[in-house]
């Protein structure tokens, strides 16, 4: 079991950069990078989650090794991938084209940044009354022609191959989509869910197409981030793709408003609570509130963006995009601790220093396999000192505070 790795997406200028520095750019409480894998594509993002710690009443010590705790608000490191240098025709070589293409298959789920304010072209270049509906048509049909490409290229020998070995369409369709990193599972559930499916030799273009929507689906689900929602023509470009696109997961965001609050709060000019519509400010909290009081323009500019989007919206979004989109992935947060019934670690007073996320559904084996590796582990107890067994499931609020204990000698780490 590898992270999950959450990829962004959209043409050139639409805000890619500015939506990652917004999730990424965490402050000095953060803890170092726990990832593996280290490429210059990929960043952290923190994903804000209800923290155990608040279940229990213990946000007071509540430290995580990785991320920060504030109030029973967690934000966990996710893994972030840039995915840039994508433009209509992508899937023929254009932009960074298949670059760009091989970059996205590791990722479990997308983020599509969506520029709304129609004051960017499909290329990316500066205009007006641009469309934006049309970005989300192409760029689905890029991933998809590329998709449908590659498995055209060798369709005959796919078909023939199919017949000889007698194997079913899922086994068939496995073999091809591995590449994707895409499961049996995955090949299965997209396989279901078109009705009335031919016998693969029988299938014509339009079944190939309707087989790669239904994989895209399952492997790349995805949320849409429509940004630059600051921007007076972004009203009308909202309703147009919610009309269009009812049954889509968006998120409206501002993320240059985010980048603007994160640093000002950074500057102690605003205290700023992430993820929500609360700015306060010297005016508002007094002297004792250790903010330093803005000149006339940071006010206004504060006022500006209260009235334009946190009080319109409710909030800059970016927090939000990235829930939504470990939620299309089922991520549950899962607490290791040592001790069961303190839910501290090894020493020390501090609560639920680990937290990892996991697919819902994961059983309790594969998350000690992901978290401590190839050993033997004699038990593992849940909250009250319950015992769980490995097959048991995790899901949120079930089995997502867990305590392995370890045969001794049966681990390299102990
Ligand atoms: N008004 C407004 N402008 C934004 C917002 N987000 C980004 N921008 C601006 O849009 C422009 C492009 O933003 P980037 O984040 O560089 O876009 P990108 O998608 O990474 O662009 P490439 O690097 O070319 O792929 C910059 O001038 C940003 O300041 C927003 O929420 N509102």
């Amino acid at each position: 079991m590898r992270d999950p790795l959450i990829g962004i997406v959209g043409k050139p200028s639409c805000g890619k950069s500015t939506t990652l520095n917004s999730l990424t750019d965490a402050n000095a409480k953060v803890g170092a990078f726990p990832f593996t894998t280290i490429d210059p594509n990929r960043a952290t993002g923190y994903l804000q989650i209800d923290c155990a710690c608040s279940r229990f009443g213990k946000q007071d010590l509540c430290k995580p090794n990785y991320g920060w705790c504030e109030h029973g608000k967690r934000h966990v490191p996710i893994e972030l991938l840039d995915v840039a240098g994508l433009i209509p025709g992508a899937s023929q070589g254009l932009g960074l084209g298949n670059k760009f293409l091989d970059d996205l298959r590791q990722a479990d789920a997308l983020i599509h940044v969506v520029d709304v304010s129609g004051t960017t072209d499909s290329e990316g270049k500066a205009t007006r009354g641009y469309n934006p509906l049309n970005d989300i048509q192409w760029l689905q049909d890029e991933i998809r022609f590329w998709i449908e490409g590659n498995l055209k290229k060798r369709w005959g020998s796919i078909v023939r191959r199919h017949i000889g070995t007698k194997s079913s369409i899922t086994e068939t369709l496995r073999a091809q989509f591995g590449g994707y990193g895409a499961s049996k599972e995955m090949v299965a559930r997209a396989i279901n869910s078109i009705k009335d499916l031919p016998p693969l030799d029988k299938w014509d273009n339009e079944w190939i197409t309707k087989v790669v929507k239904a994989f895209m689906e399952v492997k790349f689900p995805m949320v849409l981030a429509l940004n630059k929602i600051d921007h007076p023509d972004a009203d009308k470009n909202v309703s147009k793709i919610m009309l269009k696109y009812p049954n889509m997961s968006a998120v409206l965001t501002s993320a240059l408003t985010e980048v603007f609050l994160r640093k000002m709060a950074q500057q102690h000019y605003i205290k700023y609570e992430l993820g929500t519509e609360f700015v306060d400010t010297y005016e508002d909290l007094g002297p004792d509130s250790g903010l330093k009081e803005m000149d006339p323009v940071l006010k206004d500019r504060i006022e500006t963006i209260r009235d334009l989007v946190l009080y319109r919206f409710g909030s800059t979004g970016v927090v939000q995009v990235l829930q939504e989109a470990a939620k299309k992935l089922e991520l549950v947060p899962v607490y290791t601790v040592r001790n069961i019934h303190e839910f501290t670690g090894s020493g020390g007073k501090y609560v639920f220093r680990d937290c990892t996320l996991f697919k819902r559904g994961s059983t309790v084996g594969s998350v000690a396999r992901a978290i401590l590796g190839e050993v033997t582990v004699a038990s593992v107890e849940g909250v009250g000192g319950k015992r769980v067994s490995l097959d048991d499931l995790i899901g949120e609020g079930k089995n997502d505070i867990l305590s392995f204990k370890v045969v001794p000698g049966g681990t390299k780490e102990e």
